[in-house]
């Protein structure tokens, strides 16, 4: 079975999920692609489409929230701590490198927009969000779901992992449970 898992990204967290999930995936028998969502829209319709994305003021990012959390993006690579950045929003100063070092190609493009040019094509889909590890984070996951149903997929899983900080690093074993979410979505859709 084809599986692709776009995933859009600001400090490389919801990156790592996703190359997770995709290891888990091919372990069980599928075929992965993983894509940035800032390369845009899949050529092939896969078997099942996984999208995530980090969750910014409880929901899907915007233009506004990426711009705040590029302001903030370590360089690609770069391991560094510092930077205050949407200090109400829980992001704290523990960066992790794996990030964006271009603001504007953070902002133009994210979840949202790439499901505005989603045709309704149909097929099965899941979703996943990187969201702070407390009461009132919400998730990015579920307002994805939602849009996706509007776009006539059947969206048959919905998951999300838990970061230490607003930059990362995901919470220990996080990246254990997406290769395993991987693997059950591949279950799932053989
Ligand atoms: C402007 C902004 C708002 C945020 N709001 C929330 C939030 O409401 N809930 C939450 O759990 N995390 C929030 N975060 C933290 C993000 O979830 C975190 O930065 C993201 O999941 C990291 O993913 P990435 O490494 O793929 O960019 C926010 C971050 C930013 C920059």
């Amino acid at each position: 079975m084809e599986m692709t898992v776009v995933y859009e990204t600001v400090y490389g967290t919801t990156r790592e999920v996703a190359e997770a999930i995709a290891d888990g995936a091919r372990g069980a028998g599928a075929t992965v692609t993983v894509r940035d969502i800032a390369d845009g829209l899949a050529e092939r319709a896969p078997d099942l489409l996984v999208v995530g994305g980090p969750t910014h003021v409880r929901g899907m990012s915007t233009a506004w929230s990426r711009g705040k959390a590029a302001e903030d993006a370590p360089p690609a690579g770069a391991h560094e701590g510092g930077g205050a950045g949407g200090a109400d929003a829980g992001v704290g100063d523990d960066a992790h490198g794996g990030g964006r070092d271009d603001a504007d190609e953070a902002t133009s493009q994210g979840v949202r927009e790439w499901l505005a040019h989603l045709g309704t094509t149909g097929g099965k889909a899941a979703t996943f969000d990187t969201h702070l590890g407390n009461p009132l984070a919400g998730g990015a996951a579920r307002p994805i779901a939602r849009a996706l149903r509007r776009h006539g997929r059947d969206v048959i899983a919905r998951e999300g992992f838990v970061l230490d900080g607003g930059k990362g690093p995901l919470r220990a074993g996080e990246l254990d449970r997406a290769r395993a979410w991987g693997a059950e979505l591949a279950g799932l859709v053989a």
